[in-house]
């Protein structure tokens, strides 16, 4: 199943891309599906290339739009549109949505944004507010089990309609900026009016609760020109979303729900809304209900239409099926989005540089899609003036491209994946801070690198540009909203960096640095196996684990370890850093994994052992092949887990046959296991003569673990290791990014042992009271 990184089957899988246009330009859309194909699978596809093409292509989708523009689409793509009921698609498109993806609904109070993770187990029911021009209030049960159990037609067209009468606003998102700047109180009658300026606290009111919606108008000699439109629209907008916060609120009542998810053009990202309506929610229900707001929530209908289609089998994804990225979209600048979607790399990297050129700061990136608005109402955006809507209009625009990577996997041995949380850090707004600057300090030189590694050539040049402005963008992006890509972590925008290299097309920044630091390394290989090969097995294994922390010095990821290559040969440094190692290390748990290996297990070796390896060079060639023969030598079959696409200098699945091959030139151990795990095939034929006399060996095998990071995330892994995480009963997991910045409280359901050498100042001592070098081996027996 698992050779050599090698997949033994096809990978079927896809993309979602979420896009919003005005109905004003559906031709313009119709022209950009028609240049790219897309109806017809793009213009890569074989059938389009072989000119098989289909004359009976039929799209789904649903919502007025669908019976309004058929002939249209007929007419200029030759598509025809099936119709869906609206209902039901909203439905089906919230379900997916809550099934699917992890960090999809969130709660907004008081401007605070926090994503709530939904047990898949305890779902339903629960209510669907669907707030268009009218509201509907819609009890779901289950996957196609909905009743439209109530509504209001006081809704977001009723906010409109008045709002326009009487503000002579020109639009939905002017009337809902002026309510940015408002002052109900010189419209509503408060509690306070009444009970001079005193609360009701009797019953619970506030001095500052509306008792009367424009309560206040009937007592004053005015007319409607005297009044500010900002306040009139405040008013108006508390007033709806109350109510809608109210008869929401009861309806969940009259059916024993807690859950409220409330979605609709009406709401759109806008967080005076969202907070407005929680509040309701919150003040009715006394804290016990609670009201929700998806992500996603301007593509409900869109989803659920895309679901229908019996034939994608998507009825059986899972969260972990799906990845979500962020690729540049277009330049969005001071609250607007500017020009066209931004798919093709060239495309991408002239706007960039044409931004720059203009000094115009890119401020953050765009998803990518086409700039605008709602589909169902036909409401544009807000453009934003204020600083406040200025982050309410990016923050309906925050869904990323959806992948669905149907050979993803959980990790079978996580003691629970339920309640697994792979970062270990929280990235609060101080602490996104710093990584914000320790990422931004980084970017040049890590730009050079990138440029370097494909050449120098002016093409180079460019895309390493483009690539620091759209990575400083995202930064930027998260530095004003850390919650705008969902829950984000320390491991999320390490991937972000290495997602947005592949984007402009880097393949393998640190390539030659790799390749350098894997045959210096792999020259005293020799030596240092006859020198381990002179000690006892109790030595042996101490100065084994020893020089898997000194040789994770070698990270091209730290500060300040890159200083300290400056200063000296690969092997100088190596062995600085194991003269240094002084027991005990900032967490020992060295006894325990000795005793468990020589004594516990000596009669029973483990069956199978997964060695999560990182870096290229000496940390894999001199710190976890010793390790991996070791455990060979006690019986063990060893898997080396190594990544499937490069992150900074990380060695990948693919790189490791040859690393192997090389080093099994030296060692008859290491030969014959990789023999028998089928890692030789193909580099040692025709030298293997001398092993046919060999004892049988516990084989060597390579798995790659589905990533392209410096992290790992153990809720979505590759299939191929999951399969080898069956027999397993010992992991070790290496280095800073899979062992301390995530998973360092992870619990698995096997022996673990956690190594790593800690190479950031602030991390030691916020994790461990401790500093820089500091090396931690935790070690987690199950009882
Ligand atoms: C990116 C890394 C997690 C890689 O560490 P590794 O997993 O290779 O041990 C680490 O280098 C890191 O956290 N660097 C940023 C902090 C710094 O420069 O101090
Ligand atoms: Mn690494």
């Amino acid at each position: 199943m698992f050779n050599g990184g090698r997949r033994s089957y096809p990978i079927l899988g896809g993309r979602l891309h979420f896009v919003k246009f005005e109905t004003g330009k559906l031709n313009e859309c119709l022209d950009f599906i028609s240049s790219k194909q897309l109806h017809r699978g793009g213009v890569d596809s074989p059938s389009w290339r072989s000119g098989a093409q289909p004359d009976d292509i039929v799209i789904k989708a649903t919502g007025g739009g669908a019976y309004k523009y058929a002939d249209l689409f007929k007419e200029r793509l030759g598509v025809s549109l099936e119709k869906e009921d609206e209902m039901d698609c909203l439905v089906s498109g919230a379900n997916f949505l809550l099934k699917a993806i992890r960090h999809e609904a969130f709660t907004h109070m008081d401007g605070h944004k926090e994503y709530v993770q939904i047990d898949q187990n305890d779902l339903f029911p629960f209510l669907l507010v669907n707030v268009g021009s009218g509201v509907s209030i819609i009890k779901v049960d289950g996957h196609g089990k909905f009743q439209r159990v109530s509504g209001t037609n006081v809704g977001g067209g009723t906010y409109w309609g008045l709002g326009r009468l009487m503000t002579k606003c020109k639009s939905f998102d002017e009337l809902l900026e002026l309510s940015q700047r408002g002052d109900n109180s010189t419209m509503d009658m408060l509690v306070g009016d009444i009970y001079g300026g005193l609360d009701y606290s009797k019953i619970g009111l506030s001095a500052s609760t509306i008792a009367s919606s424009f309560g206040k108008t009937i007592s004053e000699n005015k007319e409607l020109s005297d009044y500010r439109p900002e306040d009139i629209s405040l008013s108006l907008l508390r007033m709806i979303s109350y109510n809608i916060g109210q008869i929401s609120y009861l309806n969940a009542l009259r059916y024993g729900l807690k859950r409220i998810f409330f979605g609709g053009f009406f709401i759109r990202g806008h967080a005076y809304t969202m907070d407005t309506i929680s509040f309701a929610v919150n003040f009715w229900s006394k804290g016990e209900a609670q009201a929700m707001f998806l992500r996603h929530e301007g593509f409900l209908g869109a989803l659920g239409a895309f679901m229908s289609y019996e034939k994608h089998g998507l009825d059986d994804l899972r969260v972990h099926h799906l990845v979500e990225r962020f690729p540049m979209g277009a330049p969005y600048v001071g609250g607007k989005i500017h020009g066209p979607p931004l798919g093709d790399l060239n495309a991408k990297i002239s706007w960039m540089e044409k931004f720059v050129q203009k000094g115009t700061q890119i401020i953050a990136p765009v998803p990518m899609g086409v700039p605008a608005t709602t589909g169902m109402g036909g409401f544009e955006r807000p453009t934003s003036k204020g600083d406040i809507l200025r982050s309410d209009a990016s923050a309906a625009l925050n869904v990323g491209v959806l992948h669905l990577v149907p050979t993803l996997d959980v990790f079978p041995l996580l003691e629970d994946p339920k309640t697994y949380e792979p970062n270990t850090i929280d990235l609060d707004q101080d602490e996104f801070k710093y990584w914000f600057k320790v990422l931004s300090d980084h970017l040049p030189d890590l730009v050079d690198k990138a440029v370097a590694s494909e050449g120098g050539t002016d093409d180079a040049t460019r895309r390493g540009d483009a690539f620091a402005h759209a990575f400083s963008a995202h930064l930027a992006r998260l530095m004003e909203e850390p919650a705008a890509y969902g829950k984000f972590g320390l491991a999320n925008l390490l991937e972000l960096r290495e997602e947005c290299l592949r984007e402009f097309q880097f393949v393998d920044a640190y390539i030659s640095i790799k390749q350098r630091e894997n045959e210096a390394s792999l020259a005293v290989l020799p030596d240092l196996l006859m020198e381990l090969d002179t000690m006892n097995e109790e030595a042996r294994l101490l100065a084994l684990i020893e020089g898997v922390l000194a040789a994770n010095i070698f990270d091209w990821g730290s500060r300040a370890c890159v200083e300290l290559y400056h200063k000296g040969t690969i092997i100088e440094i190596y062995r600085m850093s194991r003269k240094k190692m002084q027991r005990p290390w900032r967490i020992d748990d060295f006894d325990m994994f000795k005793k468990r290996m020589l004594i516990d297990r000596k009669d029973q070796p483990y069956k199978r052992a997964l060695l999560f390896v990182d870096n290229s060079g000496a940390d894999v060639v001199l710190g976890m092949l010793p390790l991996a023969r070791e455990l060979l030598r006690h019986g063990t079959e060893v898997v080396l887990v190594a990544n499937s696409l490069p992150a900074l200098n990380d060695v990948t699945a693919n790189e490791l046959p040859e690393i192997i091959a090389e080093a099994s030139k030296h060692c008859g151990i290491l030969r014959k296991a990789a023999e028998a795990g089928g890692l030789l095939v193909d580099a040692m034929a025709g030298i293997q003569d001398d092993l046919k006399d060999a004892p049988e060996s516990a084989p060597l095998m390579v798995v790659e673990n589905g990533c392209g990071s410096p992290c790992i995330d153990f809720r979505q892994v590759s299939s191929e290791l999951a399969a080898a995480a069956k027999d397993a009963d010992l992991l070790i997991l290496e280095g800073m990014g899979r062992a301390l910045h995530t998973n360092l409280n992870a619990r698995f359901k096997c022996d673990a042992l956690k190594l790593a050498m800690v190479k950031n100042q602030r991390l030691a001592e916020k994790l461990f009271n401790g500093n820089i070098y500091d090396c931690i081996c935790k070690f987690e027996p199950v009882s």
